[in-house]
């Protein structure tokens, strides 16, 4: 296993940080993140545990190091802020919202305000209401026809965290116009990620349209706040007859049945934020939440589709645990085997695989000095597809994930970040992401893979080019 001695050294024994080959004047490597960047990226581990690139003129410094990693995340947090090219494009787009506010006093206030809706028994709240929403939508697909997977995982996803977040009468357009704007917006930011940002400032279309969707954007999830506001003055009353209590589910708790989603929370602390925080907070937690969630269960059914004694496994464990009736919300907390196979996912296809840091001084990293004010890059991806960490990286092997073979490669799974700056929805992934592929499973006893194998493709995350899947019936 490839390790790193120190984590910083003294100045005598400092070494030059080695720069990775292929770098073109103007662009640097801008050329292999746009055509390669997965290839590229993880290859940067051959030249060492510190690699400089170039976006445009601007220096990076890749970090290929796990334990290096969890330096500039935990351990060193202070000298490494958030920050960096990446997150100045998405900042573009999310204002100051808890993913792209800087360190500091804010991002620990709106953190320490906005961990409640997060929190397990909050969510727990959510999941019926979550349940029925992925329910009607993963059984409204038709019979053995050709599915694009990572769009429907996109409206599914999407749809289950509008429903927990804003309540289960979510306006339908407001909807649809959100999955619109999205993916050519985030392909864009990412593109201009690394692009020189002289080329992002020119009069082009693209950074016109740009703009033009960033504004729409706002104009939509402020109509999503004030429809949230206008309905929590008339919530129904909390203990409304629900379907799944008379197929079997017998502890229904009444705020179960509660329209209001999470969002309330940050609402009905009003003089604690601003419309225009709250507008960024909504953007953020939103987009932080859709393609990553959608991603990881897109590549898991694909792998489904290659593995059906894994598909085997995960029916018979549901099948165990709601002997014949419908999935509730009781069941969720028992089904260790779907876990392990969702975070397989997440580990294999990253889903990030690019994110920034920048230093607050000069620092000693893995035994190289690191000036002031540079970026630093992490990935995800990089690190879960490590062969010194993860054997047989491209094997999806969902009994990694076993309890006892677990706990040496926990501490290279970086997907959820570490540190102060850690996702703050992990705990409400898992949920989501198991309500979706139990309610898939429950619908649709048969997938069947009808495109060529995807490709990996990057934007923020690491998705499927192309993924075409029939479920069927029998
Ligand atoms: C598979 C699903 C997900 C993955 C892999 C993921 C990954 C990540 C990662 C790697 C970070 C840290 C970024 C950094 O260190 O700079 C992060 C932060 C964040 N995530 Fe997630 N995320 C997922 C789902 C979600 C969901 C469902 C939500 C919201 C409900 C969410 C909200 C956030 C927010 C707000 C932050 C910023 C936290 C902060 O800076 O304090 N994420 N996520």
């Amino acid at each position: 296993m490839r390790s790193v001695k120190a984590v910083t050294a003294s100045p005598t024994t400092l070494a030059p940080v080695p720069t990775a080959p292929g770098g073109l004047p103007l662009i640097g490597h801008a050329h292999h993140l746009i055509r390669t960047p997965l290839p590229f990226i993880t290859s940067l581990r051959d030249h060492g545990s510190v690699v400089r690139i170039r976006l445009g003129p601007t220096p990076a410094y890749v970090v290929t190091d796990p334990v290096l990693t969890r330096t500039v995340l935990v351990t060193e947090a202070a000298h490494f802020a958030k920050g960096g090219k990446i997150f100045d494009v998405l900042r573009g787009v999310f204002g100051d919202g808890l993913a792209t506010v800087s360190d500091g006093d804010t991002h620990l206030r709106n953190r320490r305000l906005m961990q409640p809706m997060f929190n397990k028994a909050h969510i727990a709240t959510r999941r019926t209401a979550m349940i029925d929403q992925a329910r009607s939508m993963v059984g409204a697909w038709e019979e053995d026809q050709p599915l694009d997977v990572f769009s429907n995982m996109n409206d599914v996803t999407l749809a289950a965290f509008l429903v927990a977040l804003f309540g289960t009468d979510f306006p339908a357009n407001l909807q649809g116009e959100f999955t619109t704007l999205m993916p050519p917006l985030m392909k864009e930011a990412i593109r201009q990620a690394v692009l020189p940002s002289w080329v992002t400032r020119l009069p082009l279309p693209a950074n016109r349209a740009h703009n033009r969707r960033i504004a729409r954007l706002r104009a939509v999830i402020d109509q999503a706040i004030d429809h949230r506001s206008s309905r929590s003055a008339s919530a129904p009353p909390a203990n409304v007859h629900h379907p799944a209590e008379a197929a079997g589910c017998p502890h229904q708790a009444a705020a179960e049945h509660e329209q209001a989603g999470l969002f309330e929370t940050l609402m009905a602390a009003e003089d604690q934020f601003t419309r225009q925080q709250l507008q960024d907070e909504a953007i953020t937690l939103m987009n932080a939440a859709i393609e990553t969630t959608a991603t990881a269960l897109a590549w898991t059914l694909y792998e489904l589709t290659r593995h059906p004694d894994i598909e085997q496994r995960l029916r018979a464990e549901l099948a165990a645990v709601c002997d014949g009736r419908p999935l509730c919300q009781e069941d969720l907390d028992q089904f260790p085997y779907a876990r392990q196979v969702l975070q397989e996912a997440v580990r294999k296809y990253g889903p990030a695989w690019m994110v920034t840091r920048k230093t607050t001084r000069d620092i000693d990293l893995g035994g190289h000095r690191i000036p002031r004010g540079a970026d630093i890059v992490w990935s995800p991806y990089l690190h879960q597809n490590d062969p010194a960490h993860f054997p047989e990286p491209a094997t999806f092997d969902p009994d990694r994930w076993a309890s006892g073979r677990a706990p040496s490669t926990r501490d290279s799974f970086f997907a959820f970040g570490d540190g102060r700056r850690k996702c703050i929805g992990e705990n409400f992934a898992w949920v989501e992401m198991h309500i979706i592929l139990a309610t898939l499973l429950e619908a649709w006893p048969r997938l069947r893979l009808v495109s060529r194998p995807p490709r990996a493709e990057t934007a923020i995350t690491v998705k499927p080019d192309k993924l075409a899947i029939a479920f069927g019936t029998s």
